[in-house]
């Protein structure tokens, strides 16, 4: 059941027929999605693929994607289609290769792995998560999508504005009162109220402003809910634009296919984007775009950092480390503790000042530890795209042996060969075994394994 008050809302702002047909398709089935990991070569599922997104395909059944090793091996991300769209306006504007992003609202990590795409290896990828349970998870999302270029933070919005100036593109996917979610989530439905909307659009303001601090001038803003109401969309546009009155300019033109079904508009210097659940195949979403303007020339801000948590990696232990990657050149390590990690040169000076001024959860790709000066993989390591599959043996799994390994069962040793394991399945990497003589150590993390039956 829909809340009586939002029906009645949508009845009133859309009129009977367009919000009653809303209403009809909210108590209606969702359909399925997905994007490919463009890195990590899966062929085109079976489905029709979503004309704004590229990789975007809605399929043609839901399967267990809790059963597919390739949701494991981050293959793809299961992702709603009209979020989707986000990607369609970082192209629209010019892309991000090379850029900085800030993802400011990021768990679970869905927009994450797309700007972490479309960024590249020359870019970097912040993603910042408040809540630290949702920060964990978004921690391995990342981690299983493999490319190596995002820092995970967990903090308040404030403390990484503090980066003034610092990102090419900031995107506030808002925490939001969830009316676009309401055929998905029962939860959506009962804990919506008028009050819910109106704190979150008093939160929301705040979190633009913050963002709008980190954004260097010049730089495109993304602002992006999973709400239908104008209070939390346009509102918040509106209010925020007061407030950084002179500041804005409208950013590229963004073009729609009108066959997509998205409905456009515009807020001030802001391009509007609504999907309504009865006109696009996806759930309700909102999405809008903005540029900072750049007359103020540009200023970047480098935090001194307090701490200085990353150790460069000696000769010795880089000798290793690189004996594990596609280009070793293109990469540096250096360890926290004795963990070691890699990042891709460009932005490796850069991670190294955020890990000294925020909370930095997970960066670049876990390499793992150095014992006798032979490094003991993470599982990280395994899902990084810049692999140097020679580095361990192969040992591919076929699909009932793969599930076994990914439950965390017992594998059968004689398959592997002596040493480190890398394990496949369908030729994508899974993680890593050992196999010590007769016996063989599922590395699999105990957190990650599959439970159900
Ligand atoms: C809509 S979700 C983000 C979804 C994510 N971008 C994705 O694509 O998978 C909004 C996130 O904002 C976080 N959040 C809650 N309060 C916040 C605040 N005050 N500042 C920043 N983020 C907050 C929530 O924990 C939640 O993970």
């Amino acid at each position: 059941m829909l809340p009586a008050k939002f029906v009645e809302r949508v009845l009133r702002e859309l009129g009977p027929d367009e919000g009653g047909a809303l209403c009809r398709a909210l108590t209606g089935e969702p359909s399925v999605s997905v994007r490919l990991n463009a890195a990590k070569g899966l062929a085109a599922p079976s489905g029709r693929p979503i004309g704004w997104s590229s990789g975007g395909y809605w399929l043609d059944a839901r399967p267990s994607f809790t059963l597919d090793p390739d949701f494991h091996a981050g293959r793809y991300y299961v992702q709603e289609a009209s979020s989707q769209f986000v990607g369609h306006i970082v192209a629209a504007c010019g892309g991000i290769g090379g850029g900085r992003v800030l993802d400011l609202c990021a768990a679970p990590g869905g927009k994450t792995t797309l700007y972490s795409t479309l960024a590249g290896r020359g870019g970097l990828v912040v993603a910042n998560e408040i809540v630290r349970n949702r920060a964990a998870v978004l921690a391995d999302n990342v981690r299983k999508w493999g490319v190596g270029n995002v820092v995970v933070t967990v903090n308040d919005p404030s403390q990484v504005a503090r980066l003034e100036g610092w990102f090419d593109a900031v995107a506030v996917d808002a925490p939001c009162s969830g009316e676009g979610m309401f055929r998905k989530s029962e939860e959506a439905r009962t804990e919506w109220s008028e009050a819910g909307v109106a704190l979150c659009a008093e939160r929301q303001r705040g979190i633009l402003r913050e963002a709008w601090r980190a954004l260097r001038p010049g730089g495109l803003l993304l602002y992006s809910t999973c709400t239908f109401n104008f209070t939390e969309n346009e509102g918040v546009l509106r209010d925020f634009s007061a407030w950084a009155a002179g500041e804005t300019e409208p950013a590229e033109r963004i073009a729609v296919d009108p066959a997509w079904g998205v409905v456009c508009g515009a807020e001030g210097d802001f391009q509007t984007f609504r999907f309504y659940p009865h006109r696009v195949e996806g759930e309700g979403f909102f999405a809008a775009a903005v540029r900072k303007r750049a007359a103020g020339g540009e200023r970047r801000r480098v935090l001194r950092p307090q701490r200085d948590p990353l150790a460069w990696a000696d000769r010795r232990a880089v000798q290793e480390l690189e004996r594990w990657v596609e280009e070793p050149e293109a990469m540096r390590f250096a360890a926290v503790g004795d963990t070691f990690y890699g990042y891709w040169q460009p932005q490796a000076e850069a991670v190294a000042m955020l890990s000294g001024v925020l909370n930095v959860i997970a960066s670049g790709v876990e390499m793992g530890q150095l014992f006798k000066g032979v490094l003991r993989p993470a599982h990280a390591l395994a899902l990084f795209t810049g692999l140097r599959r020679g580095a361990a043996a192969v040992c591919e799994l076929p699909p009932e042996e793969a599930l076994r390994y990914l439950r965390r069962g017992e594998v059968a040793a004689d398959r592997f060969a002596e040493g480190m394991n890398l394990v496949t399945a369908d030729g994508a990497a899974l993680g890593f075994a050992k196999r010590i003589g007769r016996r063989c150590n599922n590395l699999y993390p105990n957190s990650l394994r599959i439970l159900k039956g």
